[in-house]
């Protein structure tokens, strides 16, 4: 674990030997088609919309209510501005922070590249500062590009200016990917520290599936419906053992990433899906409109096993809705 921790001088530790575990439950394959029916029934757990405007909105009531959450439905909050979205995700955030850091040694942040971060802004003001137990957070990225950590097109450079250099979090528990290692060598440097991090408890585990439970991943999508590094038609999509693997193909530069694999993705106990920008409004249309189609894209193939999704977009984004 200690090369691929930025700022730790920790020795590596011992790490487990790869399980190949049971996975069928968890194939995202086997979801297509059933997810697309929920969602053309328009069945969202609450939709949540504040909005001056709402005339985009036609086919979708509103509702306000938070209360009673359907986890196997998505909850869809949809703002007028970016700005009031990005209030809105850090309280969601600290929200889980304190509900977890209350009922487990850590809680486990899984962080994306791209234009996420700017909208975590809010939570390194206060009063989430000096508010949220930034001292029992640890950090992971859903994907990271294999380039230097000071390299512009780095997910853990963008993500320290923007938002981790803000906050305490200690180094030690912000799991940055080994940079001197060849992509294939850093996905399974990563999946390695996962499952060294999995046996000290610092990182659950979903039972019964063999993959890692996080508490909470923040995850933004590409215009193509890309999540993480994980593009639409690329048959990385359907690996099922790995938890961590690598692309040297990535239709989006640069070309050699490493990223968590759906079973992964889907094993979170929440997932924040941000998304940003009348660019994505035609796929955000299609992965919570009424498409029937099974021509599943990515960002439709996140469907937590026993998780929670929160969609936050902003009325742009939400436009085709
Ligand atoms: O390449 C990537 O793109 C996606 C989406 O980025 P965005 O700027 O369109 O929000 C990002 O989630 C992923 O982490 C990143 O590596």
């Amino acid at each position: 674990m200690g090369s691929s921790i930025l700022a730790s001088f920790l020795t590596p530790p011992l790490c487990s030997p790869r399980l190949l575990s049971e996975t069928s439950s968890l194939n995202p394959s086997s979801l297509f088609c059933a997810k697309k029916t929920l969602l053309s029934s328009s069945s969202f757990s609450s939709i949540s919309l504040t909005l001056t405007t709402k005339s985009n909105f036609k086919s979708k009531s509103s509702s306000s209510s938070m209360a009673a959450v359907d986890k196997s439905k998505p909850d869809l909050q949809i703002f007028d501005t970016e700005e009031q979205l990005s209030v809105s995700l850090a309280k969601y955030t600290a929200e889980l922070s304190d509900k977890f850091t209350k009922e487990r040694v850590a809680f486990t942040v899984v962080l994306s590249g791209g234009s996420l971060i700017k909208s975590l802004r809010k939570l390194v003001e206060s009063p989430y500062l000096d508010s949220i137990q930034w001292a029992k957070w640890h950090v992971f990225w859903v994907d990271e590009r294999v380039v230097p950590k000071d390299h512009d097109d780095s997910n853990y450079k963008l993500a320290y200016d923007g938002f981790l250099s803000k906050v305490p979090i200690p180094p030690g528990q912000v799991y940055a990917i080994n940079d001197a290692l060849s992509a294939e060598g850093a996905a399974d440097d990563y999946e390695t520290c996962l499952k060294q991090l999995v046996k000290t408890k610092v990182v659950d585990l979903l039972p019964g599936s063999g993959f890692p439970k996080f508490d909470l991943m923040l995850l933004g999508m590409g215009p193509d419906g890309h999540v993480a590094s994980l593009f639409p038609g690329h048959p990385l999509v359907n690996e099922n053992q790995r938890w961590v693997t690598f692309i040297k193909d990535s239709p989006k530069p640069p070309p050699e990433r490493i990223t968590f694999t759906f079973p992964v993705i889907n094993s979170s106990a929440n997932i924040a899906m941000v998304v940003v920008g009348a660019n994505k409004s035609g796929v955000v249309g299609k992965a919570l409109g009424s498409d029937t189609s099974c021509d599943v894209l990515p960002v439709e193939m996140v469907s937590p096993a026993d998780g929670a999704t929160t969609w936050f977009l902003d009325k742009e984004a939400a436009s085709k809705l």
